[in-house]
């Protein structure tokens, strides 16, 4: 029955798109079925048996006065014959309701308003649109009281469409929430786990009332794989980019042909005047703001346009446009937001002082976090990296399956009725071969030919391997712009399902601890890279090894991109390579694993896309492999001052993350957005499977090192501490009191002065200096905000240590710490000779004492031959040839 409807719903759509009146499709849809030959069949000929030669009802252009009528007869039943299956939810009193359209009011309807070239392709353009009603006739919903008395009913219904249309058993509390603050038209900001389901909390008004809901987002692939789900689940979407040449899309969205419209926030802006028309028209339920963490300059996907949303607040008010009895509701929703920047999301919106909060636990009880330590710059750590991913895929492959999953997903393309893809005609590639990625001189140097691409795509020059990050993403990051989705039969065979979250928030520590054990579904790995140099290298590394992995990276062609997208969505992928641009707000539910490998450049980057995994419920893993010896660098990329600030710190506290030994992963990521973690821990990342590693009393290293830095500032008025400690030398002690003292130098004499510390490695000072810092008892000296400490300054706190009686002083060594003395090697980064270069002064005595004693031998050149398999080598090679003439 359900699946009749949305038959029916689609081939009146269709036919209305072609022109046909409004009423006459729904008869012919009603006398023959939904079926579009049999339909178009009724109409034509009921048009020839009709004597009064009613032209006007297959007529695309006709009179005004026809289309008036045409428009009339459409807008009585409009909201029940173009959702037929929704509005059936709807009793009388339920508190939308459509609005009574009167034959005066219907007459005169302003044909002129339509947007260019609209109004004969889509006669029931603007039917409801009534700029000369009166606020009774036009108003769209009833009062404020009726929506508490109805308070029950409405969620019910809720979740009848939860159940019809996406087979969900109950909504969420969360959801429920956020449709309750909508019921009420508050405003609401939704801060909710990656994958629990936010964008339910906008898709159901729009079914719910008939309305339109128009949702920001800020990718085009993003959009285009949420339409596509919505097709699947009977409701129709279009999704509208800002490159957009063909605009009929755009057209039928601003007139009410779709439920759900999903806009990148320039189009949005752009868009302004026909909302108002839509929001007069159809009705507009609610704005959803996707992603709305973008917003922020102090979050990590900073993007500009979204500050101009402001002006949907602005705009749709009711005391800003007549016709609207209440506010047009904002919805704002993020899987990640700290605590300011939250407030920063209300202030640049400017939402209602009453918008609401709802704020769910970001803790994904499934997602099993752990930190490796790798250099994830060769070859080599590919190979010991990855050997268990090939392991796994291939293993596989050997022993029969043909799938790697299950193909849970209909074939997209059923699905996509039509996709206005301005570059549609452009032909698909298939899938890239890294293996053909052959490397070839021409004339101009170099050119890596990809056999596979289109000739437009042919050269994948040199560019894309160069070492960049993809920063600030296009919205258009796929080659569509827009497209249409028609609903189809929503699916059927989970109607009535459970909801897939077999692990439960709050199951005890004996059910977690099950969990441990618990083997890996196999599914899709997303290995996120920060370059997309790395993309390709790893995508080739794994294809040679016969796993089927694609890179995917802002510069590849846009063909490719989709095709990644497509075959990723279709389990055809086992393994996508990929920078940050691939997969904002992917729902996907059966990823598997989830690899950083490298660091991200934040915890709000990394939480979100390690949220990628396990959407099933099912145990997922959030690997990061890190180099965790090395302080990691921001990548480059436009920032004013302020935002270089807020990278560095962003950057250091993911810094901490992977460096610490003792708190549970998923503690401290929960804790990182400002929720208090109510479990001791979540019993399945490294930490807690693994238990911290043995405490160590460390007061005679602590007292050393707080006594070099406090030395610095023995004039300051610590008489306990003086310059006298040992640590300086008297003949420069006047010059280095006035100098901030850096920690490589203050290290290296350290470990000069004290024999008993010479073992220690630079990198193991640095983690101490990392956890005094976070303890309080040292601060940055200098201006700068930096990953790690560089001038460390003690605080009054670290003074007082100093003070203090002899006491243990006992701390978890951190992950560079005990990596550093796994990896002990007497002056593993200094020869001895080498020992105390890092001192200015030392440095200038021994280059004295050398000069005296005559030029130092040269050493002699170690000549590389040039490795004529790569790009490189032969530009090495041509280069020295030149040189030698
Ligand atoms: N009440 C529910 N019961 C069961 N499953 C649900 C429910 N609500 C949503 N889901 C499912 O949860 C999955 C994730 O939903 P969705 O994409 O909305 O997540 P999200 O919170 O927007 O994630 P992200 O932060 O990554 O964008 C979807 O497959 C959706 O169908
Ligand atoms: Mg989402």
């Amino acid at each position: 029955m359900e699946g009749d409807y949305m038959a029916s719903d689609r081939v009146i759509a269709e036919l209305v798109g072609m022109g046909f009146e409004f009423s006459n499709v729904t008869e012919a849809v009603k006398a023959v079925g939904p079926s579009m030959d049999s339909a178009l069949e009724y109409i034509l000929n009921d048009t020839r048996r009709k004597s009064d030669g009613a032209s006007s009802s297959t007529c695309l252009a006709g009179s005004t006065k026809s289309l008036r009528r045409r428009s009339l007869s459409s807008s009585q039943s409009l909201g029940k014959l173009r959702q037929p299956s929704i509005m059936e939810h709807l009793q009388s009193g339920c508190r939308p309701k459509w609005r009574k359209i009167t034959t005066e009011s219907a007459a005169s309807v302003p044909l002129s308003t339509t947007l260019e070239g609209s109004t004969e392709s889509f006669p029931f353009v603007n039917v409801n649109s009534n700029p000369a009603s009166t606020p009774e006739t036009s108003s769209l919903y009833t009062d404020y009281k009726d929506v508490e008395d109805l308070g029950s009913d409405w969620e019910q219904k809720s979740q009848d469409i939860l159940n019809k249309h996406f087979g969900y058993l109950s909504l969420k509390t969360f959801q429920k929430e956020a449709l309750s603050a909508w019921f009420m038209y508050k405003d609401c900001l939704v801060l909710a786990a990656t994958g629990s389901g936010k964008s339910l909390c906008f898709q159901i008004p729009a079914l719910l009332t008939g309305k339109v809901v128009v949702v920001i987002s800020p990718l085009i692939s993003l959009m285009h794989d949420q339409c596509l789900k919505l097709a699947k689940h009977g409701i129709s979407a279009c999704f509208l980019g800002s490159g957009q040449i063909d605009r009929s899309v755009e057209q039928k969205a601003m007139n009410g042909m779709y439920s759900i419209v999903y806009v990148c926030p320039e189009t949005v802006v752009r868009l302004i005047k026909p909302l108002q028309n839509l929001a007069e028209g159809r009705g507009i339920a609610l704005f959803a703001i996707d992603e709305v963490h973008c917003v922020s300059k102090w979050g990590h996907d900073f993007r500009p346009d979204y500050r101009r949303l402001s002006i949907l607040r602005e705009t749709f008010r009711a005391d800003n446009l007549k016709f609207l009895k209440f506010d047009i509701p904002l919805m704002a929703l993020t899987a990640t937001a700290t605590v300011c920047v939250r407030d920063d999301i209300l202030k640049s919106l400017c939402m209602s002082k009453e918008t609401k909060i709802i704020l769910t636990s970001f803790f994904r009880p499934n997602l099993r976090f752990s930190v490796k330590h790798s250099r994830t710059s060769s070859s080599y750590s590919y190979e010991k990296d990855f050997h268990e991913l090939v392991a796994t895929y291939t293993k596989e492959k050997s022993s029969g399956k043909a799938n790697l999953v299950h193909n849970d997903h209909e074939d997209v393309h059923s699905i996509v009725n039509t996709l206005s893809v301005d570059s549609m005609s452009e032909p698909v590639p298939d899938a890239i071969d890294y293996d053909s990625l052959s490397e070839s001189d021409d004339e101009t140097g170099m050119s890596l030919e990809c056999s596979s691409a289109t000739p437009k795509e042919k050269k994948l020059s040199v560019e894309y391997l160069e070492d960049e990050r993809d920063d600030i993403l296009d919205v258009d990051d796929l080659d569509v712009s827009c497209g249409e989705f028609h609903g189809q039969s929503p699916f059927k065979s989970s109607i009535g399902c459970e909801s897939p979250e077999p692990y439960d928030l709050h199951s005890g520590p004996e059910e977690r601890l099950k969990l441990q054990s618990r083997t890996r579904d196999e599914g899709p790995t997303i290995i996120y890279v920060p370059t997309r140099k790395e993309t390709l290298s790893i995508a080739k590394f794994l294809s040679k090894f016969g796993v089927k992995a694609a890179a995917y990276n802002a510069k590849l062609p846009k063909s490719h991109l989709r095709q990644v997208h497509r075959e990723f969505h279709e389990n055809t992928l086992q393994v996508v390579v990929a920078t940050v641009a691939f997969g904002m707000g992917i729902d996907k539910s059966n990823v598997r694993r989830i690899i950083h490998y490298g660091w991200p450049q934040s915890l709000e980057a990394y939480y979100q896309e390690a949220g990628r995994a396990g959407r099933d419920g099912k145990v997922a893993d959030c690997v990061l492999y890190a180099n965790l010896l090395r302080i990691p660098t921001l990548l480059p990329s436009q920032r004013s001052e302020e935002q270089t600030k807020q990278a560095y710190k962003m950057l250091s506290d993911c810094f901490r993350y992977g460096m610490r030994t003792s708190s549970c992963r998923a503690k401290t990521l929960v804790e990182y957005f400002g929720e208090k973690f109510n479990q001791e821990k979540c019993f399945l990342c490294d930490v807690c499977v693994k238990g911290p590693p043995a405490v160590e009393n460390l007061r005679s290293e602590v007292m050393i090192f707080m006594q070099a830095i406090a030395s610095y500032y023995g004039e300051k008025g610590f008489p306990n501490i003086s310059c006298d400690a040992g640590i300086i030398q008297n003949s420069v002690r006047q010059r280095r009191c006035t100098e901030k003292p850096n920690l490589k130098t203050l290290i290296s004499r350290i470990r000069e002065q004290h024999l008993e510390f010479t073992l220690r490695d630079l990198s193991w000072w640095r983690g101490l200096a990392r956890v005094l810092e976070d303890k309080g008892f040292i601060r940055e000296g200098d201006d700068m905000t930096r990953v790690q400490i560089k001038y460390p300054e003690p605080t009054e706190m670290g003074l007082e240590l100093l003070r203090s009686e002899d006491k243990p002083f006992y701390i978890y060594p951190e992950t560079d710490m005990l990596l550093a003395k796994e990896d002990r090697k007497p002056y593993s980064s200094f020869t001895e000779w080498g020992k105390g270069w890092a001192d200015p002064e030392i440095r200038r005595q021994r280059l004295e004492r050398m000069r005296s004693r005559g030029k130092p031998k040269k050493r002699k050149s170690r000549k590389h031959k040039p490795d004529m398999k790569t790009v490189r080598g032969r530009l090495a090679a041509k280069l020295s040839k030149k040189t030698a003439y």
